[in-house]
């Protein structure tokens, strides 16, 4: 087959191991920068050009498009759909990924636990919004944040409520949930292939922290999970329409929550803690699944 890697760096870690995977099993691989692409969108002959040149057909696309690069790179997987082109999580399922309000108002409808969450744009009633989600201690979070990056613990209601104002400031749209304190630090990121969880690790924050965020200096080990974490991640992944989805479970005394579903999920940590070749199980997929005339779930 001939397949294309959408990623603006071709020497990140997950990047090159979905390149050698694809090269291991007989394919063709070209890694495509999605920003360097243009399109002519015309029904009779829709097409990607790249650097100057049309570019060939492929049979699928593995997109890694980062949170920076979601607006273009969507509209271009979509074309690469339009094209015919078999994509390795659709288009409009990273769409809703991406958002955090529209995905965790998709998980709630379907029934799917998560901390008790409340939304807002800078509100005024930064009172009733804090008492709405059972008070202090809370964690307030940047819907456009990641890596941890803008998520914050205010452990009191003062705190909490100088912390929506400095938000409320940037003119940001902020969430705000239930802390969930007996996860200790520790979150499990199930990593789902289709109907399947194939690999599983616990991070756990580096002391003094209570991100569990890898880029934020945790750590990760295996973990065993158990039968209703595991259709609680698979379920979460369908939800919103993800063939290969990162769900992030915290494991709270009422049971397993859905703290986020990532449509890029990183290889590297959960590949190195694990030992098990997830690169090759999303190429397996793409071969089982990319057959000419294939039919797009949702359609872009
Ligand atoms: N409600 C919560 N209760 C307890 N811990 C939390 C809660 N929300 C977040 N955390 C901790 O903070 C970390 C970062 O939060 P979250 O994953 O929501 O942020 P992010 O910036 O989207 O990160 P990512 O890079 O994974 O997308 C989580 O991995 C978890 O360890
Ligand atoms: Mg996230
Ligand atoms: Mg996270």
């Amino acid at each position: 087959m001939k397949i294309a890697i959408l990623s603006r760096d071709a020497t990140l870690y997950s990047c090159k191991r979905l390149r050698e995977a694809a090269l291991a099993r007989g394919h063709q691989v070209e890694i495509i920068d999605p920003l360097s692409c243009y399109m002519n969108i015309n029904p009779a002959s829709a097409a990607v050009h790249y650097r100057g040149e049309p570019l060939p057909h492929f049979d699928a696309v593995i997109p890694r498009i980062g949170p920076a690069t979601t607006f273009y790179g969507t509209a271009v997987l979509r074309q690469f759909e339009m094209c015919g082109s078999y994509p390795l999580n659709e288009s409009v399922a990273i769409t809703r990924a991406r958002d955090k309000l529209r995905s965790l108002q998709l998980l709630a409808r379907q029934g799917i636990d998560m901390p008790v969450t409340g939304f807002a744009h800078s509100p005024d009633d930064t009172h009733d919004l804090i008492e709405m989600v059972g008070g202090a201690p809370l964690v307030v979070k940047l819907v456009e944040g990641t890596q941890g990056i803008g998520v914050v613990l205010a452990e009191t209601r003062q705190a909490a409520e100088s912390v929506i104002d400095a938000f409320r400031g940037l003119n940001a749209h902020i969430l705000v949930q239930e802390f969930i304190k007996e996860a200790q630090g520790r979150d499990i990121r199930c990593l789902v292939i289709g109907n399947e969880v194939v690999a599983a690790i616990e991070r756990e924050a580096k002391e003094g922290d209570f991100r569990s965020n890898l880029h934020r200096g945790g750590c990760a080990r295996r973990v065993e999970i158990t039968p209703r974490e595991r259709e609680m991640a698979v379920r979460a992944a369908a939800t919103l329409g993800l063939d290969v989805a990162g769900v992030d479970i915290l494991r709270a005394r009422r049971g397993p929550l859905v703290m986020e579903v990532n449509a890029s999920p990183g290889l590297e940590g959960i590949e190195n803690t694990t030992g098990l070749n997830i690169a090759t199980m999303m190429i397996a997929w793409i071969e089982q699944h990319a057959r000419p005339g294939f039919s797009l779930k949702t359609g872009g």
